[in-house]
C-alpha cells in the first residue's frame, strides 16, 4: 500500500498556504507513489489524521499566536502517534528572531506534548497592506510605532518599516522547504 502524507495548513493571506501546495507538490513530484492531502488545519478530520503515515502542519504567526493552533490541537490524539512536522510562516523569520524563539511560539501555540519528538522548521511569509482586515490594520500600526522606536533595527524590522511604503512584500522562498520535504521522505522510508 501506498503511503499517505497528509500537508495541513492555517492561513490569513494565502502565505502559509502556499508554502503547504509546494510541499504538497514537491513531495509528489519527488515520490509520485506517495498519496497527498493537502487540507485546511480546520477541516481536517481525526480519521485523516489516523490513516496518514506522515502528517505536516504549517500555521502563521500573528504577534506570537499561531493560525490554527486551536483546531491542531483538538486533532492531538491521532497526531501525537505520527511523524510530524510543524512549519511557522511569520514575516522575520529566522532573519528576524533566533530559532529556539520561533520553536518556542510553536510549542507555546501547538502545547509541549504535540511538538515534543516533532520536526520544526521557520519560513518567511510577506504583507499586503492593501489586502488587511481593519483589526489587522490597526494592529499594524501599532507595531510600526514599536519597530519604528527600536534603537537597534535588525533587517527584518527595516524589511517591515519598508513594506509599509511598498504596500505589498513577499519574501516567501519556495527552496527553503526542501530539509522539510527531504525529512518527510526520510520518514516514510524507501
Ligand atoms: C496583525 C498582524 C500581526 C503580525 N505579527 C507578526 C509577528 O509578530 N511576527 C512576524 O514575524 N510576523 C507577523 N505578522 C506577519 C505575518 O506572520 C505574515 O504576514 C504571514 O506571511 C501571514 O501568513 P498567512 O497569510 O498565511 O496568514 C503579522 C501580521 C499581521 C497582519
Amino acid at each position: 500500500m501506498s503511503s499517505q502524507v497528509l500537508v495541513l495548513f492555517a492561513s490569513q493571506y494565502g502565505f502559509t498556504e502556499n508554502y503547504a501546495r509546494w510541499i504538497a507538490e514537491d513531495l509528489l513530484s519527488l515520490r509520485p507513489e506517495v498519496e497527498v492531502q493537502l487540507s485546511p488545519i480546520a477541516q481536517a478530520t481525526a480519521a485523516q489524521v489516523q490513516a496518514a503515515d506522515a502528517v505536516v502542519a504549517g500555521a502563521s504567526d500573528y504577534g506570537g499566536f499561531l493560525t490554527g493552533a486551536g483546531e491542531l490541537k483538538k486533532l492531538a490524539p491521532q497526531l501525537k502517534s505520527k511523524p510530524r512536522f510543524f512549519f511557522s510562516v511569520s514575516f522575520s523569520g529566522l532573519a528576524g528572531a533566533p530559532a529556539e524563539k520561533l520553536d518556542g511560539i510553536v510549542s507555546k501555540n501547538f502545547g509541549n506534548d504535540l511538538v515534543e519528538g516533532a520536526r520544526l522548521y521557520h519560513f518567511r511569509g510577506g504583507l499586503d497592506h492593501t489586502r488587511l482586515s481593519l483589526k489587522h490594520k490597526t494592529t499594524m500600526m501599532g507595531i510600526r510605532a514599536a519597530i519604528a522606536a527600536l534603537p537597534n533595527k535588525n533587517e527584518a524590522n527595516r524589511q517591515m518599516l519598508e513594506s509599509f511604503e511598498k504596500k505589498t512584500v513577499d519574501y516567501s522562498d519556495r527552496s527553503a522547504i526542501a530539509p522539510l520535504v527531504e525529512d518527510v521522505l526520510a520518514a516514510l522510508g524507501s
